[in-house]
């Protein structure tokens, strides 16, 4: 049977804007109150996907969330109309509006982590939503996160959901962003790599100073167990604290791996050489550890350009390339470092360059866009088709964006009790379009 890498990118929602809350992400924090451009938003993440789909891979959409989320408003005590409540947020508590009108489910890599069937014991592809309660704006997710995951992923005989964590710091879990697998087909057993920013029960292991580590161990152990993968199939490795507190906020801006490739900093993770030879205990086949070392890439450049927030994609000819951002053209050494990789003995043989700016500016890039599904056909056949991506979808998405979106949101028009009625419409159109069935609080 034919195996495949899938990925789902994060479709960005009508109110996406830069609010700067997320404490830790530099981006977000350097251009909060930036006037944003939700319709350009949408299209360059089409663009990209669109693009992946070109060059035959199989590439699916997952719908957004419903902001701004009135129901977490009324729930801490705003009342009245729609209208009311809105502004009376702005009025009294416009950082909780804010956290409420987020576009944040986009960087679908935080929506949940994915076992594919051919690591866990009951031979089912696992999913289990991220709690992402380190940042509130995020945590309001993964309820309608589970919903859309059910309704893309819908056949139960071949996907099994689980619920998100215990919402607790100690289960501190931010999905597949802290989540790497390596094998040597898709289709084959792997090593899942599970990456965490702090062991939350040990209070005397290492721990970043200024900035939060959003993942625990807890965490990464509770989602193996769940998904029932074996020891064996297992390394947890612990990021490095320091360049958490230099703005690597997910282990997917210091690493990324595809297949027998892993591609990471040299400052990325602690006890680095141990736990590569763990990897190597455990997954019998060539690997290929392409460690990026400081002299060539700083710390500040790799968080600035998103290195390693780029995907590598095992095309179908067999041959690997990566989707990177035009940031990483603009960085003189980060370019430098990608030409050079090229002519390195690797099986990342080309780089192919997206905007996808207006996301990058929240700190997302291509990696943060996109949730991977490891499948095989059947599996691919037991999607729901409505969210795969080809040309009929990819220009009803479009047409649907230009008909819905604006093209400028500045924090001050998150009150606009009209942002509600056109974000409704909008989303209710798409579960017709994507036949997703009712996800949203305002249809239930
Ligand atoms: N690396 C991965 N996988 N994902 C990137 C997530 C970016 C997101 N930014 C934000 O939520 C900013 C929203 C704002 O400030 O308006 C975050 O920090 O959680």
């Amino acid at each position: 049977m034919k195996h495949f890498e899938a990925n789902f990118d994060g479709l960005v929602g009508p109110t996406h804007n830069y609010a700067g809350l997320s404490f830790g992400n530099v981006a977000s924090l350097n251009n909060a109150a930036l006037v944003s451009n939700p319709k350009a938003a949408a299209k360059q993440g089409l663009q990209k996907a669109k693009a992946l789909a070109d060059l035959g891979m199989i590439q699916g959409m997952l719908a957004p969330q419903e902001r701004p989320d009135l129901n977490t408003l009324r729930r801490i005590g705003f009342s009245g109309s729609d209208a009311q409540v809105l502004q009376q947020a702005a009025k009294t508590a416009p950082a909780l509006l804010n956290a409420c009108c987020s576009a944040s489910s986009m960087w679908t890599a935080n929506a949940a982590t994915v076992s594919p069937s051919a690591d866990t014991r009951d031979g089912k592809l696992h999913f289990t939503p991220a709690n992402l309660v380190d940042k509130l704006h995020r945590s309001i997710e993964p309820i309608t996160t589970g919903r859309i995951l059910t309704a893309t992923f819908n056949d139960p005989h071949y996907f099994h959901h689980h619920n998100h964590l215990p919402e607790h710091n100690s289960f501190g879990d931010e999905g597949a962003a802290n989540h790497t697998r390596l094998c040597q087909e898709y289709g084959h057993a792997g090593v899942e790599l599970f990456v965490y920013g702090q062991e939350a029960t040990n209070p005397n292991a290492p721990r970043p100073q200024k900035y939060p580590a959003r993942q625990t161990l807890e965490a990464s152990m509770a989602i193996a167990r769940l998904h029932q993968l074996e020891e064996d199939n297992c390394v947890f490795i612990q990021q490095n604290p320091d360049v958490i507190d230099q703005g690597v906020f997910h282990n997917d801006v210091i690493a990324v791996g595809n297949q027998n490739v892993l591609f990471y900093h040299e400052q990325a993770f602690l006890n680095t050489q141990a736990k590569l030879d763990e990897i190597r205990r455990k997954l019998d086949t060539e690997l290929f550890f392409i460690e990026v070392p400081t002299a060539k890439v700083a710390i500040n450049d790799a968080v600035k350009s998103y290195l390693f927030n780029t995907q590598i994609i095992t095309l179908p000819s067999g041959e690997m390339a990566i989707i990177a951002p035009t940031d990483c053209q603009e960085n003189p050494a980060v370019y430098a470092y990608l030409n050079e990789l090229l002519t390195l003995n690797t099986p990342i043989k080309q780089v192919l360059y997206f905007d996808v700016k207006q996301s990058m500016q929240n700190g997302g890039g291509p990696a943060c866009l996109r949730l991977r599904v490891a499948m095989n056909e059947q599996e691919v056949a037991a999607v729901n088709q409505h969210t795969l991506l080809n040309d009929a979808l990819f220009a009803r998405l479009n047409t649907w964006v230009d008909k819905h979106y604006r093209d400028r949101l500045s924090t001050q028009d998150l009150a606009d009790p009209q942002l509600v009625i056109e974000s409704r419409t909008a989303l209710d159109e798409l579960t017709q379009i994507m036949k997703l069935g009712s996800v949203y609080p305002f249809q239930r």
